[in-house]
């Protein structure tokens, strides 16, 4: 018998495969005009569009009653300033939809030369991200690239997907197209796919290949530990963090990198520990920045919960409510960690 979520595991492996060729060409290809800036004035460019139009519409095709909860949505590219954009996005989307297949691809994702989709068929890809999350039946999220502003700067991002089931996460992928196989040689071979299936392990694929090794976290002491954090310091409290590392003694550098790719190299070992600590802006969290990366970390025998010890709630709607914060560590340090973050909270509560 086939194990649970084949299906859904073969098509996000294929999604997060096209959908990381087409950004990485992109990247290689964008020109100023190309990238917008949102009302909460983060960068989106046609990357990140042309990934969730594609990624949307293979879903559609393969599970056409699942709801999704996508980062984009088409509004700014349906008025007529958005024209050049938008026929930008069009182009890139049905590229990436028409590419040859490949091992893995199944025709029935609506793939493949000759499946040219029109305008309005990409737009309403786009829009099928609208859905508002909750907690009952399933629901896939799309983050079409995570750290678009480590995709700009041409370091770290990801193309992540997550199947959630009545609130629980079933299913994580992460495409990371500029992260190195092995993180000690910066000079080995780049592009990984990391993926976890809920009871069945978390594995890193090459992005082009398909052998798959199953990740495990080793057991880490202070002397070994590092922290994996936020590039930007608006999205994670540095100085939190700081206070964080003299109360666990941690004396190694920590390892600064844009989106999800953070989750990924916990999961595979590298750091140990990856918290993301409110800067006090009322910022809330969004399902699709946690989901994907959140499963591979507790798959490969990690622990993620906020500051308060609890798990992260993926049934409250398109965010995680009330922002508490992320600790994700290794399941034996978790527990210490999780201590240090609520002395330094309490500590700086006195201030
Ligand atoms: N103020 C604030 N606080 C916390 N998080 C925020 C904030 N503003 C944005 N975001 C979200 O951060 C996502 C990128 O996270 P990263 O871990 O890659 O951050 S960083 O770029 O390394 O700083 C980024 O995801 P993308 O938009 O997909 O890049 C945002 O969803
Ligand atoms: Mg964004
Ligand atoms: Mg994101
Ligand atoms: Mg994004």
């Amino acid at each position: 018998m086939a194990r649970p979520f084949a299906r859904e595991r073969q098509l996000a492996i294929s999604a997060v495969r096209r959908a990381c060729a087409l950004t990485d060409s992109v990247f290689n290809k964008l020109v100023k005009n190309e990238t917008l800036t949102k009302g909460d004035k983060s960068p989106v460019t046609v990357g990140d569009y042309a990934a969730q139009a594609l990624i949307s519409s293979m879903l559609a095709r393969a599970f056409p009653d699942d709801p999704i909860v996508g980062e984009e949505d088409s509004k700014d590219l349906r008025v007529e300033e958005g024209r050049a954009l938008r026929e930008r996005i069009v182009e890139l989307a049905n590229e990436a939809i028409n590419a040859p297949l490949i091992d893995g691809d199944d025709v029935a994702w609506g793939i493949g030369p000759g499946q040219t989709k029109k305008t309005d068929e990409i737009l309403d890809a786009i829009d099928r991200g609208s859905h508002e999350g909750g907690r009952n039946g399933r629901m896939w999220t799309i983050d079409p690239i995570d750290g678009t502003k480590g995709f700009l700067r041409g370091e770290q991002y990801a193309v992540c997907v997550s199947l959630i089931v009545d609130a629980q996460v079933q299913l994580g992928i992460i495409g990371c197209p500029n992260l190195p196989l092995d993180l000690s040689k910066p000079d080995s071979e780049r592009g990984c796919i990391f993926l976890a299936i809920k009871g069945q392990g978390c594995f890193q694929l090459p992005l082009n290949g398909p052998s798959e090794a199953l990740l495990r976290m080793p057991a880490f002491t202070p002397a070994t530990l590092s922290f994996l954090e936020s590039v930007e310091a608006a999205h994670s409290s540095h100085s939190t963090t700081d206070t964080i590392s003299t109360l666990l003694g941690i004396t190694k550098p920590p390892l600064r990198m844009d989106s999800q790719a953070k989750y990924g190299c916990l999961a595979r070992g590298d750091g140990g520990l990856y918290l993301r600590m409110p800067t006090g802006v009322g910022y809330r969290e969004k399902i699709w920045d946690h989901a994907p990366g959140s499963l591979l970390v507790e798959e490969a025998g990690g622990i993620v919960t906020d500051s308060r010890g609890e798990r992260l709630d993926f049934g409250l709607g398109r965010t995680l409510g009330e922002n508490f914060g992320v600790v994700a560590a290794g399941g034996e340090v978790h527990p210490a960690v999780l201590k240090a973050v609520q002395q330094a909270n309490s500590a700086k509560a006195k201030v």
